[in-house]
């Protein structure tokens, strides 16, 4: 089955999830936006009461256009519920994202949420985590010795650039260095060492977030939960 047909099943069983009323965080990427046309479906056939909280400004232009009402993370004080993608999950739930540079503010979002449901397709359940390049999220101003000191570490960054070689910025002018690792054994070491470089603004490693993960697959669609 096209991977494209399991991120659509997954994104749209999870809106099932959502309920009047709701603080919502909307996440970033393709699945997340199978999501949010299917949420908008809802949104208007019954006439739900919801107020969106996006973790980029893709996300929030597509919410916007069709006619999800949309307010800044700084605006509300709570989120119930936030639906967003990934780019691996294990068994333990612990997971990578940024796929799509956006991992800084889906961190924001997903951690001031009261629940957090990935969506994923069943080629992201994986054993190990780190076959998918790790994403880190630097400041610009001496970006390159924080790259040397990650390749002294042997974690092999490479700056993720367009195809036109200029860095890819994130929503918040960063640039990213994506750290190919293959497999990550000690997540939370890594996170901690990650998190103490001065100039690293987010990794995307997430680590004890994700309650529920919806998972399109070729014979349905499954709904795994934390332990
Ligand atoms: O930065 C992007 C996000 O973390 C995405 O949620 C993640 O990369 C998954 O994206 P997609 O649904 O496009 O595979």
């Amino acid at each position: 089955m096209d991977k494209n047909a399991m991120k659509k099943m997954a994104a749209e069983r999870s809106v099932d999830f959502v309920e009047d009323n709701m603080i919502l965080g909307l996440g970033t990427g393709s699945t997340v936006v199978y999501m949010v046309e299917a949420l908008a479906k809802r949104v208007q056939a019954e006439h739900l009461n919801l107020t969106c909280v996006c973790t980029s400004i893709r996300t929030e232009e597509q919410a916007k256009s069709l006619g999800i009402p949309v307010k800044a993370l700084n605006d509300v004080d709570h989120i119930d519920l936030t639906i967003d993608g990934a780019d691996e999950v294990d068994a333990n739930f612990q997971g990578i994202k940024g796929g799509g540079a956006a991992h800084l503010f889906e961190k924001l979002v997903a951690t001031t949420s009261t629940r957090n449901i990935w969506i994923v397709d069943q080629e992201k359940v994986v054993d190990t985590i780190g076959r998918f390049p790790l994403p880190v999220e630097v400041i610009p101003f001496g970006s390159q010795q924080v790259f040397n000191k990650m390749a002294k570490e042997g974690l092999n960054p490479e700056f993720r650039m367009t195809a036109d070689g200029q860095h890819v910025l994130t929503d918040s002018k960063n640039y990213v260095i994506d750290l190919h690792l293959n497999q990550v054994q000690h997540p939370h070491l890594l996170a901690s060492w990650l998190s103490e470089q001065v100039g690293v603004v987010e990794h995307g490693l997430f680590l004890d977030i994700v309650d529920q993960v919806v998972v399109g697959a070729p014979d349905g669609v499954k709904i795994l939960t934390a332990k």
